[in-house]
């Protein structure tokens, strides 16, 4: 599969008066065409961070230290704030919980879609809200050129997330990152969230990263799982082998808190320990070391990530 997106030794910073956050060290994953990755870990784990700073949108405390991040071709770590910004509303966008803060709200939904239309596709008014309305139909929402002149306070919480993923994909974007897209909205019209944007995805071959504290969601709708933890992916592979044979002992205690792959909202939060606070200075090389029953004392010697197994990769001397 050829990668869309192709991520390596990527790390993020953020300078604080308290010292400087780790927050992302030497995090790599490729994601290809049509292909959707998760990224999953505990609240603090780098998920957003890891959005926010491929899409350039890091606050101004945060910068990438090192590492490349190439999109079709093109490196984001090194492109000006306008060329990111033409990335951010073509070829890369972005979907979050809370829709409703993200839409404008005193402008009819069906325009917001026809301005992304008009700015980024170059589409007449006319056309443009032809295509706004065309791509409400696609999100399934009912009565589409009725409807297009609705403003976000008329409709719910599951319609406006339909809408913001309308706007992210209007101009088939080659990637899309979803942040707990899916997060306060209830269980049947997040399973049609999902849908919709898995369609998006296989019609027009969009890569998808699915950033979610759920492990169970994670599994039902991604091909491949990127575990994080504390700044580290700490293990990468398809999303039956992590399932069936989790190698990371993080992982492991993971899939050990959610009751089965299909069970509800997993508590993550039930994992013993914390992570580490990423402003010490003598942060340990893995970062789970403090929380891991299998330590041994070469794991304070350094971190390296290895394949265990075809399409498995982990960081770990001593897996499971
Ligand atoms: N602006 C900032 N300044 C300082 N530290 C930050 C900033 N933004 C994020 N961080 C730190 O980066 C780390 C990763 O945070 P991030 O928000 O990516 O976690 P997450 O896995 O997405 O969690 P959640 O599920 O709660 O959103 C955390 O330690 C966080 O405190």
């Amino acid at each position: 599969m050829s990668a869309v997106l192709d991520v390596s030794d990527f790390s993020v910073e953020f300078r604080t008066r308290s010292g400087i956050v780790r927050a992302l060290d030497r995090v790599a994953f490729t994601v290809g065409r049509g292909e959707t990755m998760a990224l999953v870990g505990e609240s603090g784990s780098g998920k957003s961070v890891t959005a926010y700073a491929l899409l350039g949108l890091l606050d101004a405390a945060g910068k990438i230290t090192q590492g490349r991040a190439v999109l079709e071709g093109v490196d984001l770590t090194a492109a000006s704030p306008g060329e990111l910004a033409r990335i951010r509303g073509k070829r890369a966008a972005m979907i979050f919980q809370n829709p409703r803060a993200a839409l404008n709200p005193i402008r009819p939904i069906g325009q917001q879609i026809a301005d992304v239309l008009r700015r980024h596709a170059g589409l007449s008014k006319r056309d443009a809200m032809a295509g706004a309305i065309d791509m409400l139909r696609q999100v399934g929402i009912p009565d589409p050129a009725r409807r297009a002149s609705a403003y976000p306070f008329e409709l719910s919480g599951g319609m406006c997330q339909r809408v913001m993923i309308a706007i992210a994909v209007a101009t088939r974007p080659a990637l899309l990152i979803a942040d707990e897209p899916t997060t306060g909205l209830d269980v049947t019209t997040q399973a049609v969230v999902m849908d919709i944007v898995a369609k998006l995805a296989s019609e027009t071959g969009m890569a998808t990263i699915l950033i979610t504290h759920d492990l169970a969601l994670a599994a039902e709708r991604s091909a491949r799982i990127a575990v994080m933890h504390a700044g580290h992916i700490v293990e990468d592979a398809a999303t039956k082998t992590l399932l069936a044979n989790p190698r990371h002992p993080y992982t492991r205690r993971l899939l050990a808190a959610t009751p089965t792959a299909a069970g509800a909202l997993s508590a993550l939060r039930s994992i013993p320990g914390n992570l580490p606070d990423l402003r010490r200075d003598d942060l340990p090389p893995c970062r789970f070391a403090a929380r891991c029953d299998r330590r041994l004392p070469g794991c304070d010697a350094g971190l390296v990530w290895r394949d265990i197994a075809p399409a498995q990769r982990i960081a770990c001397w001593n897996p499971t």
